[in-house]
């Protein structure tokens, strides 16, 4: 409610010497009072100097005012005056006028008689333009027109030579107000948040300027002029379309903040902006003693199903003749191409065959562009559906958001006449599947939104919660899955709408597929999180050289650090080569479901390495390898293939003979034991407990060991898993189930599940190609894969009786746990976990209910024991000790713990921490894209990490990740919140 004027008598009350007292300089302050309108009285106060009438309702001042001559200062902000009140004209003392957050829509060319004004603030108002008069006001020192609608500003600005500060923010600017180049006193320039996409390369005109901001607008070159601002202390550019900033940047003498986040830059790369200003300089450094620019390179990877033409297409793009012999490709091939364009492709073949899938899918690395090869001739719109979405499915679980390129094979076998017409076609069919497929999905995960949305808007609109699908789900689970299905929804395959058809026997439409390649080698659209880079710094081609000369399969990250120490490569730049590399094809980075990243240097050895050990048909290879089998007996050969090809277990000896060029000495057979668990293709087990016997040198030859492949394990279901594990739970007998759906699974997802759980899966266990029937802890543990109409369905139960129950879960969880993890390997996988329902599992339900999986990650709600069971409508009940599960105090614990971490964490050192957890830079920059808010974003790091190294992800070792960046006090502040005294407090 508008307030009634103060009383003339109470006005001279409020009078102040505002430079104390004698100073003369009478102020008063009227601030904040809802006046609708100032007392008339207000202009006998002739001697009055400084006049504070903000944040008040006044749509005009009282004609007496004009009288206020002696007046200096005037805050009339935060009103809703629509025009400067003409008595204000008459104020010709005023030096300082704030008319800001009114609505004003234009400013009179009276004002322009206020020739004493040095500050004039006129933001957050409705100003289309400035009258051409503001030249007048010579005294001017600083202009504030931010937040209007100006599209441009006067000429008069230049005029304005007194001008120290000039800030035009959120406007309309299109073009760079040139005028302000006249201007050599201007210290600050603030453009924030306009529309300009040019810069004039005369800015280094500005030599006083010490403050430029340019945030938010859509400028694509900072010209070089930029480096004469010799008094440039900050540097704004953020959020514009930047893909480079001069060289020389990092060397302004004053420049002492760059902010430079959100542009699309190359030179330099993000991760060395975002190490500040000295790595920028580093950078550039090292960048100008680059030998030549480098060419474009780009990897590509063609998949597809067998025989659609992927060999002899790579063939028909090197240059090479059509042979109609071509043999299948055994697992993949890389081959180097360089274009005629002077382009460098790696083009990584891989075999479309099932038996390989699960061994070269490490190669589908976020960087490549992806080439789903159909033979399109054979393509048929009714049965080629499944096909192609089985593709599509598998890219989209791997490589979410990759560019997937679709090429038709075989044109040359449609008959002349209708050839033209019919390869239109079955382009436009296949386009449509994948339409299809992309329709399908983005529905399927929309509808998941719908159901969480609701439990959310549930939460929040009652503490009674009916019962709904996701009831007993915690909000913050809740809001987790949103978000992670909001991430899938965004970040989906790439599918090119063209579809390129080709003939690799005639040639025809070669040259327009490899235009094609060249243009997506070179365009950073195809590519917008990582522009392809067209000069290097030299040591980062020498970093590749020493790479590729490692002997290693794969190397530690560190180890990478040590060579880019030696290739003279600084430390905040070795992120960024390895994506470099990675993007054009030279390393592959692997993140195994345990332990740290890794790098495969040279990945041609890699899969060569791989290549021994598979082939599709088994069997004829191993006879043909005999001649590595030449120190076997005819007994001990016959044992050993048939212990692969019944049990997919591979003895050491055969092992080590098939990779006997890979595997010469004891070190590098533990590495390739490591790699093949890291990349969950086999694990090792011990044959015999070994022998300790103390006269033997002798230490660990390693045969007593063997491999197991689940890969290689026989397709029938063994008959004594029948017999121990009977369809229903026996009579008293619960089963606890934890499942996971999966609308499409990965191939190799289950192996590397079994690989990665083996030693929770314990050595008495029964393996068949579907499923693993085992004993833990005396207890019988199922782990199965079953294929249904939706999709697959992974279960991992156990079953008890009595007090055996409450154990179930200590069987039960690990191997759930190791299966969130796995999947983790698939970034884009969509499936959801669940715990089935122990009522409908015990009365053998064919369609039992399936309670949230997002229940693992909520504590059980207190006092309750029995549950509802949903699918008999509450008739029935399940005990609460089958669905969730129970506390697990390390958890509980580590849930304050990251709150802790969270909340203390500075935010300069968030970078550091995630480097320390093996996230990479991509992974930490999608993080604060994601989350605005800052401590979300620390808490998120934190979260990240657990989820994702889950075992590992210990309170000890974020201590011990603490106090490596030397974060000693927040180590000690972890350590205080899990109940122990600080480091400094134990006893030595
Ligand atoms: N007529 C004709 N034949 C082709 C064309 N492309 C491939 N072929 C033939 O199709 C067969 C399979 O070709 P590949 O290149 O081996 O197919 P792939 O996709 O590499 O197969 P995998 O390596 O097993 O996954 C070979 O006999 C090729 O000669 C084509 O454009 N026209």
């Amino acid at each position: 409610m508008a307030e009634e004027p103060p009383a003339r008598g109470t006005l001279r009350s409020r009078l102040k010497e505002s430079d104390g007292v004698g100073s003369g300089r009478w102020s008063l302050d009227l601030s904040g009072q809802y006046l609708a309108a100032l007392p008339p009285e207000l202009g006998d106060i002739t001697e009055l100097v400084v006049l504070d009438v903000s944040r008040n309702r006044l749509e005009s001042f009282p004609a007496s005012t004009s009288q206020l001559s002696a007046l200096a200062e005037l805050n009339a902000a935060h009103n809703i005056l629509v025009q400067v009140p003409p008595e204000v004209h008459q104020m010709s003392m005023l030096a300082c006028l704030n008319l800001s957050c009114n609505r004003l829509t234009s400013l009179p060319d009276e004002v322009t008689q206020l020739g004493l004004l040095r500050r004039l603030v006129l933001d957050m108002n409705k100003l289309t333009t400035l009258p051409e008069g503001i030249s007048q006001l010579s005294s001017l020192e600083e202009l504030n027109v931010g937040g209007n609608n100006l599209s441009y500003l006067p000429e008069g600005i230049s005029k304005l030579t007194k001008l120290k500060r000039l800030c035009a923010d959120s406007n309309v600017l299109t073009a760079f107000p040139g005028q302000v180049l006249q201007l050599s006193g201007l210290e600050e320039l603030l453009l924030n948040h306009n529309r300009l996409s040019d810069l004039t390369d005369n800015l280094g005109q500005m030599t006083g300027l010490k403050t430029l901001r340019l945030n938010s607008n859509r400028i694509q070159t900072l010209p070089d002029s930029v480096l004469r601002l010799s008094q440039l202390e900050e540097l704004d550019v953020q959020n514009n379309q930047l893909g480079a900033l001069p060289l020389g940047v990092g060397t302004l003498p004053r420049l002492a903040t760059l902010h430079v986040s959100n542009n699309p830059l190359v030179q330099p790369p993000p991760s060395v902006c975002g190490m500040g200003i000295e790595a920028i300089r580093r950078y550039q450094d090292d960048l100008a003693s680059a030998t030549t620019a480098v060419p474009h390179r780009l990897k590509v990877v063609l998949v597809g199903p067998a025989g659609g033409g992927k060999s002899t297409l790579v063939r028909a793009l090197i240059g090479g003749n059509h042979k109609n012999d071509v043999v299948a490709t055994h697992c993949a091939d890389i081959v180097p191409w360089n274009s005629d364009d002077n382009v460098e492709f790696s083009l990584y073949d891989t075999s479309g065959r099932g038996v390989y899938q699960a061994w070269h899918s490490w190669m589908f690395t976020p960087d490549a562009l992806y080439l789903l090869t159909f033979n399109l001739y054979d393509l048929d719109p009714e049965s080629s559906q499944q096909d192609v979405e089985y593709w599509l499915d598998f890219l989209n679980a791997k490589v979410p958001g990759a560019p997937v390129c679709m090429v038709g094979t075989h044109t040359d076998e449609f008959t002349a006449a209708l050839r033209a017409k019919k390869v239109a076609r079955k382009c436009k069919d296949l386009s449509e599947m994948a339409q299809k497929w992309s329709q399908d999905r983005g529905r399927d995960i929309e509808a998941e939104c719908e159901v969480i949305q609701g439990a959310l808007a549930i939460k929040e609109s009652t503490s009674k919660e009916p019962v709904h699908p996701l009831s007993g789900v915690g909000l913050s689970a809740l809001q987790r899955r949103l978000k992670h299905l909001q991430k899938l929804k965004e970040t989906r395959i790439q599918v090119w709408e063209e579809i390129v058809p080709v003939s690799a026997t005639t040639m025809s439409g070669i040259p327009d597929l490899r235009a094609c390649l060249v243009t997506a080698a070179s365009n950073s659209t195809v590519f917008p999180s990582r522009p392809r880079m067209t000069s290097v710094p030299l040591s980062w081609l020498t970093l590749e050289k020493l790479l590729q000369q490692q002997p290693e399969f794969w190397m530690r990250r560190e180890d990478c650090g040590r060579l880019a120490v030696q290739a003279g490569v600084p430390a905040e730049q070795v992120p960024q080569v390895l994506e470099h590399l990675q993007a054009v094809g030279s390393i592959v980075m692997i993140t195994p479901h345990h332990g740290e990243e890794k790098v495969a240097p040279n990945p041609g050895r890699l899969l060569a390495f791989l290549c021994t050990l598979v082939n599709h048909d088994t069997e004829a290879w191993l006879k043909e390898e005999s001649a590595r089998f030449q120190n076997f007996s005819k007994v001990q050969y016959l044992e050993a293939r048939s212990d692969l090809l019944q049990h997919g277990v591979m003895s050491h000896s055969m092992l080590c003979a098939l990779t006997a060029k890979y595997t010469r000495t004891t070190q590098d057979q533990v590495d390739a034991l490591e790699l093949l668990r890291g990349l969950g293709l086999s694990y090792s087990v011990r044959k015999t407990p070994q022998r300790k016997d103390q006269n033997s040198n002798h230490k660990n030859s390693g045969n007593d060991w063997q491999h197991c492949f689940p890969v290689y394990c026989r397709d029938s279901l063994p008959s004594e898993v029948g017999m121990r594990w009977v369809p229903l739970p026996p009579v008293n007998t619960d089963q606890l189930e934890v499942g996971c759906h999966l609308p499409f699974c990965p191939p190799g997802l289950f192996s590397h599940l079994r690989v990665a759980a083996y030693r929770h899966l314990g050595t008495e266990r029964v393996d068949w190609q579907t499923g693993v029937l085992t004993q833990v802890a005396d207890r019988l543990l199922i782990l199965q894969k079953n294929s249904t109409k939706d999709g697959s369905h992974i279960t991992v139960a156990s079953r008890a009786c009595g007090e055996g129950r409450s154990s179930l879960w200590q069987v039960v969880l690990p191997v759930a746990d190791i299966l969130s993890q796995v999947l983790q390997c698939w970034p884009g996988l969509r499936h959801h976990l669940y715990v089935t329902c122990a009522h409908c599992l015990r009365k053998g339900v064919t369609n039992p209910h399936r309670f949230s999986g997002l229940l693992l990650l909520t504590t059980p709600p207190p006092g309750i024991t029995l549950l509802d069971c949903p699918s008999t409508q509450g008739a029935q009940t399940v005990q609460a000790q089958l669905v969730y599960p129970p506390h697990r105090d390390p958890d509980q614990k580590m849930d304050s713990v990251l709150e802790v971490v969270a909340t203390k964490l500075e935010l300069r050192d968030w970078r550091r921490l995630g480097r320390t957890f093996g996230m990479t830079d991509a992974e930490l920059d999608d993080i604060r894209y994601d989350f605005s808010d800052v401590h979300e974003q620390k808490y998120q790091l934190l979260w990240m990490w657990r989820r994702r190294r889950r075992s590992i992800a210990t309170a000890k070792r974020l201590v011990s990740a603490l106090k490596e960046i030397e974060l000693h006090d927040l180590a000690d502040a972890v350590r205080e919140t899990l109940g122990y005294k600080p480091a400094n407090q134990t006893a030595s």
